[in-house]
């Protein structure tokens, strides 16, 4: 079936050209629409592509549940995305990381140069009919200092940007280290320095809970009488009211805002001093940019829908098509296994252990690992799983996930085994593939099978091994209209009991296997089935 795309906010048209040309998806482009109408019809899309006026909140996650599969943001900051939401619902959340830094860092130094040379001020003014060459003198950027909070993508481009202008640059950044700020020839300050010492400050972090007001009333204290402030970050990381009082004081000269909590801002009182310039969220708004960011989202959702690679996202680790394709057979055959062995350990799991012995070339397992932990969780659980969510899922469920590799071949070139501790005990299956691609489970707890796990019909059956048991599970089952298409046969230990594997043409009816568990020679029966 045609996989379906929603582009919800305006993007550039090359990103949805690409989408059209490249992918062969049904792509609908559809803005500014209000979160009831977006909550009615996510539900018949696999992709959503936003820039920040689409809230995709849990609700709407939600009701995009279970087709949704990813959501892909055509620029950097995800504050609009509930990713822990999206992860419980399986949604790949991506951005575009690189895409639009430049402009974004250019724009701060536009708003910086603006601001101390008071160009909004002088236009309006000029407009007004006014000549105010006195009132709108300006300051020199030369030789001061500027301060930078938060040294990532744009964070660093600015302070090169200011080096250029002949700024005296000081950056604060708790999570890069020292060393790498000095090797790049910029001094590297404590944010209480940093605030003392600054003629301008700009920030440049990323919206979380710990930003969210990292300018505020406490910080303007500390500040210079006369700096002047920039946020081309995110609304909120500036305090919006202690900026207010700030610059009624004169504490702080003057303000430069691209960014606002409420978007659009509607009348709000700093629009209202003459000492704040602002633009309304332009900072990623060049053509080169919106370029950029919408032709990564297209590629990154095609990619990601077409041949499973992950590029950018944030709630799942980066994985190559390539990779994919080479863990292909295993992760198939892992999933398969986990299936299997959810209908022997049942609810209450509280361990996976995983080993992988013999050849797997040095390739990244984790893709296989997660199919394991998704195939088991599978039949268990209401949502639906997939690489996003099973990790996380089975965190929440308490359950310990543990893998070991062992290069050493055990009796299989390469060989999975996967342990599940539960309520019911431990219960284990191994498999390999033969030659490229033919999976087998080739162990199921004490017992070696060769079994092809594809969708069936199965059963395990522990009798005594005395004339007459396996004619009689036969007799019984072909009584009930159970064709057995597989049989294998294996002694358990040195016991004098055997276990029989079936393969059935269909599943084996309540009251049939009530019959077959109550030959006298049968002392237990499993049946279980793979759907697909
Ligand atoms: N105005 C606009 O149109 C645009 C705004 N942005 C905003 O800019 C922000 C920064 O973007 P990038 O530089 O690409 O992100 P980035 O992730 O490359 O860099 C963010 C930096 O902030 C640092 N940081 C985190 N917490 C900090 C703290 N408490 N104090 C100091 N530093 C801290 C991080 O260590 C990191 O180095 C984005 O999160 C986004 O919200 C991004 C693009 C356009
Ligand atoms: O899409 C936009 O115009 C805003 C860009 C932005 O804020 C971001 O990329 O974080």
């Amino acid at each position: 079936m045609t996989m379906k795309v929603l582009v919800s906010d305006t993007i550039d048209a090359s990103g949805v050209s690409r989408l059209e040309n490249e992918s062969g998806f049904a792509v609908d482009v559809k803005t500014g629409l209000p979160p009831e109408e977006l909550k009615s019809i996510i539900g018949q899309y696999d992709a959503l592509i936003i820039r920040s006026a689409t809230k995709v909140t849990a609700d709407i996650l939600e009701a995009g549940a279970p087709k949704l599969k990813a959501v892909a943001r055509a620029g950097i900051g995800l504050d609009n995305v509930d990713i822990p939401a999206a992860t419980k619902h399986g949604v790949a959340v991506m951005n575009t990381p690189e895409g639009n830094v430049v402009t974004t860092a250019e724009h701060t130094i536009a708003m910086m140069m603006a601001l101390t040379r008071n160009i909004p001020q002088g236009t309006l003014s000029l407009r007004s009919g006014q000549w105010e060459k006195k009132k709108l003198q300006g300051r020199e950027v030369f030789n001061k200092t500027l301060g930078v909070i938060g040294f990532g993508k744009i964070g660093s481009i600015v302070a090169d940007r200011a080096r250029q202008l002949k700024m005296n640059v000081i950056v604060f950044d708790p999570n890069i280290a020292r060393t790498t700020i000095e090797n790049e020839g910029f001094e590297y300050v404590s944010l209480d320095d940093l605030f003392a010492r600054a003629d301008y400050i700009t920030v440049h972090v990323p919206k979380l809970k710990q930003t969210v007001g990292l300018l505020n009333k406490a910080a303007f204290e500390k500040m210079k009488t006369g700096v002047m402030v920039l946020n081309c970050a995110r609304g909120g990381i500036v305090d919006e009211a202690d900026l207010y009082d700030a610059l009624m004081s004169g504490r702080v000269a003057a303000a430069a805002l691209d960014v606002f909590v409420t978007e659009p801002p509607g009348e709000h009182p700093l629009l209202k001093l003459d000492n704040v310039i602002a633009t309304p969220h332009l900072g990623a708004s060049t053509k080169e940019a919106q370029v950029n960011v919408a032709e990564a989202a297209a590629h990154q959702i095609i990619e990601f829908l077409k041949n499973n690679t992950v590029i950018n996202a944030v709630n799942l680790p980066a994985v190559s098509g390539d990779l994919l394709e080479k863990l292909s057979p295993f992760t198939t055959l892992a999933d398969r296994m986990g299936r299997l062995l959810a209908q022997f350990s049942g609810a209450n799991i509280t361990e996976i252990k995983i080993e992988y012995n013999g050849d797997f070339q040095g390739l990244d397992l984790a893709p296989v690992t997660t199919a394991a932990v998704k195939g088991l969780l599978t039949p268990l659980v209401a949502y639906q799983v997939n690489s996003v969510n099973a990790a996380s899922l089975a965190g929440e469920m308490g359950i310990a996930i543990t893998t070991r590799s062992e290069t050493l071949p055990i009796d299989y070139t390469s060989l999975i085994t996967i342990s599940v501790t539960s309520g019911a005990g431990t219960h284990t299956v191994a498999g390999t593939i033969f030659g490229k691609k033919e999976a087998r489970v080739v162990r199921i707890n004490d017992f070696r099978l060769e079994m092809i796990p594809t969708k069936g019909h199965f059963a395990i059956i522990h009798n005594l091994d005395k004339p007459g048991a396996i004619g009689s599970i036969g007799t019984t089952l072909g009584t009930f209209g159970v064709n057995i298409e597989r049989m294998q046969v294996g002694q358990q230990g040195d016991t004098l009991r055997n276990i029989i594997f079936l393969r059935t043409g269909s599943r084996i009816p309540d009251d049939a296997l009530a019959a077959v568990k109550e030959l006298p020679l049968v002392k237990d029966v499993t049946v279980f089935e793979l759907d697909e």
